[in-house]
């Protein structure tokens, strides 16, 4: 059984269709890159996995059920949809995360605020753009998920702390979890990610094992996107 599948899966918006019959399925021990234009859905592919948005046609499974109160502990979710107040120091919220997260490990978390220079004292709103994903994408990371949705986590990073972030991925990156991510900088992940998932106006444009995609297309993922997305 794989561990997330869709099945014709479509979202509308009032009148407007966000997904449009996606179906794909994913395995643990995958990283998979969701890639498309804007507008294109990801977000929305998202945000229905993790169990944020619930009104959708068709089906989703995540280790064979619908997202909700079942799967909620299996998967970690990362999105500007989801935030602490801004207010919060960071210890507030990794007290937050130790408290409400039966799977958090503090101790993880501590050690990447550590790595990327952040002071537990700090207020999240005093954090730059960069340090405040670095934070999220901490406290996201520091759970031992089974799915890990990462809904742009390198927005607003330098090249440093984006390379940075993807050593922390494959360090936490274990046989079991499956990691989907979504990023406009497909190059910084050509190498990481096993799959990728092309999205075009709410539909699957392509989806397949990142080297047979290579190889059938004789281009890399990013110069991929552009013929995708055309
Ligand atoms: N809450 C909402 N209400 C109405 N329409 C929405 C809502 N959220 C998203 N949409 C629409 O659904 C479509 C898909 O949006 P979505 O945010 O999933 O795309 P995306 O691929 O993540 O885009 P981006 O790369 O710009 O972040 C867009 O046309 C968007 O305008």
């Amino acid at each position: 059984m794989p561990l997330v599948e869709c099945r014709n899966l479509t979202k509308a918006y009032g009148k407007k269709t966000a997904l449009a019959d996606v179906n794909f399925s994913a395995d643990a021990g995958q990283v998979v890159g969701l890639f498309g234009p804007n507008a294109s859905g990801k977000s929305t592919l998202m945000a229905l996995l993790a169990g944020i948005i619930n009104d959708y046609k068709g089906e989703i499974l995540i280790a064979g059920q619908a997202p909700g109160k079942a799967t909620k502990d299996l998967v970690a979710y990362q999105s500007d949809l989801v935030r602490l107040p801004d207010y919060y120091s960071l210890k507030e919220g990794l007290d937050l995360y130790d408290n409400f997260y039966p799977d958090f490990h503090r101790d993880r978390a501590e050690g990447f605020l550590r790595d990327f220079g952040l002071a537990e004292k700090d207020r999240i709103k005093r954090l730059s753009r960069g340090s405040q994903e670095k934070y999220f994408l901490s406290l996201t990371l520091a759970r031992q998920a089974q799915v890990y949705l990462l809904d742009e986590p390198m927005n607003g990073l330098d090249p440093r702390a984006r390379q940075d972030i993807l050593d922390q991925l494959i360090r936490v990156y274990t046989p079991e979890a499956l990691t989907i991510i979504t990023t406009h900088m497909i190059s910084d992940l050509e190498t990481l990610v096993d799959s990728a998932l092309y999205l075009k106006e709410g539909r699957v444009a392509l989806y397949g094992d990142a080297e047979d995609l290579r190889q059938a297309h004789g281009t890399g993922l990013k110069d991929l996107f552009m013929e995708v997305s055309q």
